[in-house]
């Protein structure tokens, strides 16, 4: 069985099935993807709460990415893929006809497996999106830059250099950059996806430790292939299998008591 920390224990459980409103940060019902022929996503439905990190996990090709990619419709890209069923932000669908999508990305930021600043100053990189709309104000710009990189737990390792290159950042630091570009326009959730599969471990453990600050401030919801980390970081977890969504629990019961006979397969390593 998978440790669970005690900082997971300690998080106040929620009855996932009857979140109020102010607990709520999205809804997903009934949610099915295709991609052409082939069904990826099968009639997904569950609550992600405010405030806390969400764990999706299951075996390659499950659906994890796929499932997160649609909560701020970055699967509109994909040609080929259709989605029916609705995510309510808001008390509005994200997939009406009169969302604005730009503005959806910007207040549902996403982070990938690899790093990827901008080839631009670390400055810049950070403001790109305040920039983007329009502010240029340099009081303005430093403040954001400043509180988004001490939000990012990188403050005090660039605070020196803040006109360098961001690639001449390590893997790690990159990764907290992008972090930082992403929470500078205040989003309300953040999606990362795998965001240590590319780094070492003890870039990852400082990533997991902001991982836990950053819910003080906004809903994350995490992909990770590693179970371990799913134990450390979230306070709920979701299991996916062949693009099911077989069970949903708080994380500690999901990882010590799970209730159905796939997810104990999979946690104990009989698959996957
Ligand atoms: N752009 C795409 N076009 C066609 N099929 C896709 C596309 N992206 C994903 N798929 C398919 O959808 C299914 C789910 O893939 P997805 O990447 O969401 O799984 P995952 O659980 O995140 O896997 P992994 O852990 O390997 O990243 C797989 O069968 C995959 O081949």
């Amino acid at each position: 069985m998978i440790s669970v920390t005690p900082t997971t224990q300690e998080a106040t459980q929620l009855d996932l099935e009857n979140l109020s409103a102010d607990q709520t940060a999205l809804t997903i019902n009934n949610l099915n993807l295709h991609y052409g022929e082939a069904q990826a996503l099968y009639d997904i439905s569950m609550a992600i709460p405010k405030n806390r990190v969400t764990a999706f996990i299951g075996p390659s090709g499950c659906g994890k990415s796929t499932l997160l990619r649609c909560i701020n419709r970055m699967n509109d890209l994909v040609e080929i893929c259709k989605v029916s069923g609705e995510i309510r932000l808001h008390d509005k669908n994200i997939y009406d006809k009169d969302v604005d999508v730009a503005a959806l990305r910007r207040n549902i930021g996403m982070v990938f497996q690899r790093p990827n600043p901008f080839p631009k100053s670390i400055y810049e990189n950070v403001v790109y999106g305040m920039r983007l709309q329009g502010v240029n104000d340099r009081r303005t710009l430093d403040e954001v830059v400043e509180r988004s990189l001490k939000g990012a737990a990188l403050w005090d390792e660039v605070k020196d250099r803040l006109s360098a290159s961001a690639f001449s950042l390590s893997g790690g630091q990159q990764q907290r950059l992008v972090i930082a570009r992403a929470i500078a326009i205040e989003p309300e959730v953040l999606l990362l996806d795998e965001p240590t599969s590319a780094l070492d471990p003890i870039s990852t453990l400082t990533i997991e430790e902001l991982i836990t600050e950053l819910k003080e401030k906004y809903t994350v919801v995490i992909v990770t292939h590693n179970m371990q980390q799913a134990a450390r970081v979230s306070d709920q977890t979701a299991f996916l299998y062949m693009g099911k969504l077989i069970e949903y629990a708080d994380t500690n019961t999901l990882f010590t008591t799970p209730s159905n006979k796939q997810t104990e397969d999979y946690i104990t390593g009989r698959y996957g």
